[in-house]
This record gives structure tokens, C-alpha cells and sequence, in this order.
């Protein structure tokens, strides 16, 4: 079903359509904007608040800028959807992040609109300045640059390391603050606070106001008039906020706050910033959800990516199960957690502003001293947690795997090298779905099987998750448990728990002529394949290995004495994961045997349903049962 964009809309394929229609139309050009996002992701799904909070934002950066010659960057790019309908993706906007279909996210390949790809936060400011300075590098001194950063994502710390470069670059760009005091869940720490008491303040937005009459006035009169300008504009600001302004301390001019909202004036600050030379910084206020009263009005966290949705009613469609369900694995480890806090008072939770995609949340509620959202800073997480650790606290620091990619150095530096009890567990691992290669958590077999002191375990299902959860808590030094996006396989997970001998694996199934070894959960899909095979002859063996480091050595020894074709499987990259470490034990201990391994191969995997994935990449059930059919089938040569 393709939906139909409204009157003004229809009549809009670039930013240069827009250009066409006059200051009075914004409006209804942003009225029929967000209805068209809201038609959209009520039937096919996405992020949805953040991009219906930035609608009057994206329609007046588009009117004003000349993109894609000046230069436009989304900070994570989940608000990007105004944007996109707006450069020449109207017309696919059904098939956002559908497998094959358009990106969630900007992309460079995508469209020349795209500047940067994005998808994990913090990034815009460091991009749009690189691309700055190379402008001045290539003397385009009029071009204009402009990274659109949330509140949220301005609590990570690369945001700050680019500020404080911006700030003494001299190059023309603009950094757009929408602040509309939200991550995903509602934001936390004192710059949150600052940003408060700046939007709150009446005595420094009054005289904000006429500062930015007399700026408005002279911009236009030349640098000299401007420099007077910015040195009588800032006296009156630090005179006026108790402390001086943050952004202003960092050399950057301090524009707003304005709101967000009010399309007119946002063209016309716009305007005016384009004009002004040098690094600056506009302060949003937005709402998140903003135009949809659901959202608007509802729980934020909630409408951040709601699922699908009857647009009229705003109820948000659940599936009604006819049996019992498994839970997610986010969930198992939410509530194991709280469990074992409750047995252990040394037991802490972290998490990088993903309380509710974590489920760590649930022990925030429980133990508010005991659980933090540190906000969107994963070095400072990992970091943290190892202060604790070294206080003999254990920390269980909760970090998406592709977003762990950022604390690689403090994983090793911070807590390897120092043998610290960290539990990491990385939720999301394997392949995310429909956020696309960004979010893929491909990699962290390979970058933390090769770190020394560290164990990389994987569970099946919900009770290895807390059987491993529990284990850790008796290992003195850092462990890993890695687990996917979605749901377990055990309707009755509440297990008791046990401690797993550390690197012990387990036998699944016995078998002849091939065996299977698996890791985590994708272990369930060489169930189904092994049955599948049974049906037509074939008796594969099984081994789920729960560890890939240290590797169960017995196990292999009777795994390689006993069968000369092996196949692994792992939701993680080929190169140097779990079947690169079996292969490597196999070659050290003088085995010889035809291995397959199945996983993610060398190349970018685009977005689409896991399931779509695995089968993409030979490694849903089919894919498994071929594999072990072509192998039994073949001699070694
Ligand atoms: C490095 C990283 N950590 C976590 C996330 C998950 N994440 C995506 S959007 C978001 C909240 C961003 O808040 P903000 O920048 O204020 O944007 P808003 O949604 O409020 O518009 C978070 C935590 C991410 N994309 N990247
Ligand atoms: C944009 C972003 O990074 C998050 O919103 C992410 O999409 C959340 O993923 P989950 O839905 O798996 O929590
Ligand atoms: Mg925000």
C-alpha cells in the first residue's frame, strides 16, 4: 500500500520544490509532513517521536540551506525521516527499513543529501566539522555546515571532544541543539539540568531576546560590526547567567533558546545564522512526538519506536499470543539481575542510556542506588564500572554490542589489564534486524575472544543466560555473555540457577558422520535442522560449546577424535569469531577434518528481518541443514 503524501507535499521531490512555495505555506508544508510519518510508520513501523519533533526544523533547514551543497548532518539519524521524504524518498518511504528497502538511517549511497552515515549517536558534530574545514581547506568560504545533535546524544563525549576542536577552528558551521529533554528514555545528568536552566531562565531569555534584535539588525554590516556585536552580546550573557555559558566557554556563539516549533521564526534565525561566520551553537526546545497527541502526550519512551499502531485510536498493535510466549532475553537478564542483587549487595548495575532496551530499568526501579544510567557515554560506562570493580563491587555493565564498539579501549585498558570482575553483557548481538548494518552486533567474538583475562560465553537459551549471569558473579575477573535482540525459547524461564564450570560446553544431541557445533542461541536453529535431517536420514551430532573462550578442550578432543566433518555456526563475523577459534584449536592440537563455518561473512549485511539475515547469510535452519546435506555428501580431499 503506498500512502499518499497531502496537496503541498505531493508537489515536493527535492529541497528546491520547497524553495518554490512561499514562507506562509511552511506550515501546511509541515502539517502534511508529519501526517505523512505518521501514515507511514503506523503501518510499516520505525522510530517515529524523534523525526515528528524535528519536522518544523528539517522544513526550514531545507528552505534555507542550499543542500546538499551546504552540508547537513543528523546526529544518529533515527529523526531523519522529514528529511528524507523531503530529498527525493517520498516515494519509497514504504519500504524503510524493510529488507531491500530504504535505510532507517541516512547513508552516504543512499542519496547526495545523506552527508555522513550515521546511526550510533554522538558523531554529527566531528563529521559536519571535518567537512568544514575542508571546505576552508578548499576555499569554499560560503558554504555552510550544520550537524543537528539531540540532547541525548550530547551527553556522549565525542560531542564535547568536537566541541572544544570546533570552538577554535573558525570555520562556518552551525551546531542545532534539539533539545527536547529525552534519549530514548528521559535523559539523564547535569548538563540535562543546565539545558533546563537556560530554557528556564526568563531573566536571560528576556535579554537574550534583545540581543538577538540587535544581532539580527547588524549581521549583515560586515566582520567589524559583528566582532563588536559577539563582544557586547556575550558580556550581556555571562553578566546575566549565574555561571557562564558552557557553549560560550568553548568559543562557540550561543544562539536561543528558540522554539522548535514555530517554522517562521526558525527560517528566519536560519537565515541570520547562515550569515554569521564561524562555529555557533542553536539551542532548540522541542517536544518529541510533537503533532501526534499520542505521542505528544503519552509515554515518550514508548512512541520513540512504537511498532505498529492504529494511527486514529493510537493504540499500538500487540500480537495476542494463543500460547505462552517466551520472554525476551532483555528481560530474563532484568529480572536475573535483580535476583542476583537481592542474594549479592555487591552486585551494581550500568547502563549507557539504554534502561529500557536493556531492561535494566527494572533494577533501577528496585535499587535506585544500586543501578545507573550513566546517559549516553559507553567509554565512561565501561570505565565506571571498572572504579567499582576495583572497590569489589561487581559491576554488571549492560551494553548493546554494536554500541560496545565505542569502550574497545577501556575493555582492555581499564579492566583486562587490571583482571577486574566486570560482567559485560552485550545485549544485541548477532544481526539487530531492521536498524541495519550500524547496529549489527557482528563483531564481538572476534574483538573480545582476543583479549586476554577475558571469558566470551554465549547461552542458548534463557536458563544458560542465568546460569551465566550467575557464574559470573563468582569469577574473579572480566566475563562477557552475549545475547540477541528478542525472544529466548523457554515459555518457563525462572530457573534455579547453577554455576557452569567455566569453559565446560554441552552435548545437545548425539550423532554420526558431521557434527554441529554451535554458540548461543542461534544453537535453536541447529535443532530445527537436525531434526529436518533426521526426517530425511542423515544423524548430525550437536554441541552447544556455551564458551568461546576458554573453549571446552575436552569437548574438542572428542568432537575431533570421533568426526573428520564439522560444521560451526555463530550470529557473528566469520573472521576471527567462534569458528575461527575452533579452527585454531583444531590446527594447534594436530586434528585434521573438513570444517564449514557459517556465520556473517567479509561484508557489510544490509537491514531486514533477523530471520531475513540469517538466511541471507546461509545460516537460518535451511541453511544449516544444506550445509551439514553438501558436507555429508563430500570427501575430504
Ligand atoms: C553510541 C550510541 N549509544 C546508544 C544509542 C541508542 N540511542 C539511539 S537514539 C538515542 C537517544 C538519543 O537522544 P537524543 O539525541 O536526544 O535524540 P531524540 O531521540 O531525543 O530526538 C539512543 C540512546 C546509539 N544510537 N548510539
Ligand atoms: C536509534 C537507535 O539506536 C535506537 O533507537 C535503536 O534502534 C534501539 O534498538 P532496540 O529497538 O533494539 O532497542
Ligand atoms: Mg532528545
Amino acid at each position: 500500500m503506498i500512502i499518499q503524501p497531502g496537496k503541498l507535499l505531493a508537489q515536493i521531490n527535492t529541497p528546491d520544490d520547497l524553495k518554490n512555495f512561499s514562507k506562509d505555506q511552511l506550515v501546511q508544508i509541515c502539517d502534511e509532513l508529519r501526517q505523512f510519518i505518521v501514515d507511514n510508520v503506523s503501518v510499516y513501523g520505525g522510530h517515529f517521536g524523534a523525526s515528528l519533533g524535528v519536522v518544523e526544523l528539517t522544513v526550514a533547514l531545507h528552505y534555507v540551506l542550499n543542500t546538499p551543497d551546504d552540508q547537513l548532518v543528523w546526529d544518529v539519524g533515527h529523526q531523519a525521516y522529514g528529511h528524507k521524504i523531503l530529498t527525493g524518498r517520498k516515494e519509497k518511504f514504504h519500504t524503510n527499513r524493510i529488507y531491500g528497502g530504504m535505510s532507517g538511517f541516512p547513508k552516504r549511497k543512499e542519496s547526495e543529501y545523506d552527508t555522513f552515515g550515521v546511526g550510533h549517536s554522538s558523531t554529527s558534530i566531528s563529521a559536519a566539522l571535518g567537512m568544514a574545514v575542508a571546505s576552508k581547506y578548499k576555499g569554499l568560504s560560503r558554504k555552510q555546515h550544520v550537524a543537528v545533535i539531540g540532547d541525548g546524544s550530547m551527553t556522549g563525549g565525542m560531542a564535547f571532544e568536537a566541541m572544544n576542536h570546533a570552538g577554535v577552528s573558525d570555520t562556518n558551521m552551525i551546531i542545532i541543539l534539539n533539545d527536547n529533554c529525552m534519549s530514548i528514555d528521559p535523559n539523564v545528568g547535569a548538563l540535562k539540568d543546565y539545558l533546563t536552566d537556560i530554557t528556564t531562565s526568563h531573566t536571560y531569555n528576556k535579554v537574550k531576546d534583545e540581543v538577538w534584535n540587535i544581532l539580527g539588525k547588524f549581521s549583515k554590516f560586515g566582520s567589524s560590526a559583528q566582532e563588536i556585536i559577539s563582544k557586547v552580546e556575550g558580556a550581556i550573557k555571562s553578566a546575566v547567567l549565574k555561571q557562564s555559558n558552557l557553549f560560550e566557554s568553548l568559543n562557540l556563539r550561543y544562539f536561543g533558546p528558540v522554539d522548535g516549533h514555530d517554522v517562521h521564526h526558525l527560517v528566519e534565525v536560519l537565515s541570520d545564522l547562515r550569515d554569521i561566520p564561524g562555529p555557533k551553537i542553536l539551542h532548540c526546545v522541542t517536544v518529541k512526538g510533537k503533532g501526534y497527541a499520542p505521542a505528544e502526550n503519552g509515554n515518550k519512551t514508548t512512541w520513540h519506536a512504537p511498532g505498529l499502531f492504529d494511527k486514529v485510536t493510537g493504540e499500538i498493535y500487540k500480537k495476542t499470543p494463543t500460547k505462552p510466549q517466551a520472554p525476551k532475553y532483555q528481560d530474563v537478564f532484568g529480572h536475573t539481575l535483580v535476583e542476583l542483587a537481592k542474594e549479592n549487595d555487591k552486585i551494581m548495575g550500568i547502563t549507557p542510556a539504554m534502561p529500557s532496551g536493556s531492561s535494566l530499568n527494572i533494577m533501577m526501579k528496585e535499587m535506585p542506588d544500586r543501578a545507573f544510567d550513566v546517559g549516553i557515554a559507553e567509554q565512561h560506562a565501561v570505565t565506571f564500572s571498572a572504579g567499582l570493580a576495583t572497590q569489589g563491587l561487581i559491576p554488571f555493565c549492560n551494553i548493546y554490542s554494536s554500541f560496545m564498539q565505542r569502550a574497545y579501549d577501556q575493555v582492555v585498558h581499564d579492566v583486562a589489564l587490571q583482571n577486574l570482575q566486570v560482567v559485560f553483557c552485550l545485549d544485541r548481538a548477532g544481526f539487530a534486524g531492521a536498524d541495519g548494518p550500524t547496529h549489527h552486533g557482528a563483531y564481538d567474538i572476534a574483538y573480545f575472544r582476543c583479549i586476554p583475562n577475558m571469558v566470551v560465553t554465549a547461552p542458548m537459551d534463557e536458563e544458560e543466560l542465568r546460569n551465566l549471569m550467575f557464574t559470573a558473579t563468582k569469577f574473579e575477573g572480566p566475563f562477557s555473555i552475549r545475547y540477541p535482540r528478542g525472544q529466548g525459547v523457554m515459555p518457563e524461564w525462572r530457573t534455579p540457577m547453577r554455576e557452569i564450570p567455566i569453559g565446560q560446553g554441552r552435548i545437545i544431541k548425539e550423532g554420526e558422520d558431521v557434527a554441529i557445533l554451535t554458540i548461543g542461541h542461534i544453537g535453536n536453529y541447529a535443532v530445527e535442522a537436525t531434526e529436518m535431517l533426521v526426517k530425511e536420514g542423515l544423524n548430525p551430532a550437536h554441541y552447544d560449546m556455551r564458551f568461546v573462550k576458554p573453549l571446552d578442550e575436552s569437548l574438542l578432543h572428542e568432537v575431533f577424535g570421533k568426526f573428520k566433518k564439522v560444521i560451526t555456526v555463530e550470529d557473528g563475523c566469520l573472521m576471527g569469531g567462534f569458528g575461527s577459534a575452533v579452527v585454531e584449536w583444531m590446527m594447534d592440537n594436530g586434528y585434521q577434518a573438513q570444517v564449514k563455518r557459517l556465520g556473517i561473512p567479509d561484508r557489510i549485511v544490509e537491514h531486514g528481518e533477523q530471520i531475513e539475515l540469517h538466511r541471507e547469510c546461509g545460516f537460518d535452519p535451511e541453511g544449516i541443514a544444506e550445509a551439514v546435506r553438501e558436507l555429508a555428501v563430500v570427501t575430504i580431499r
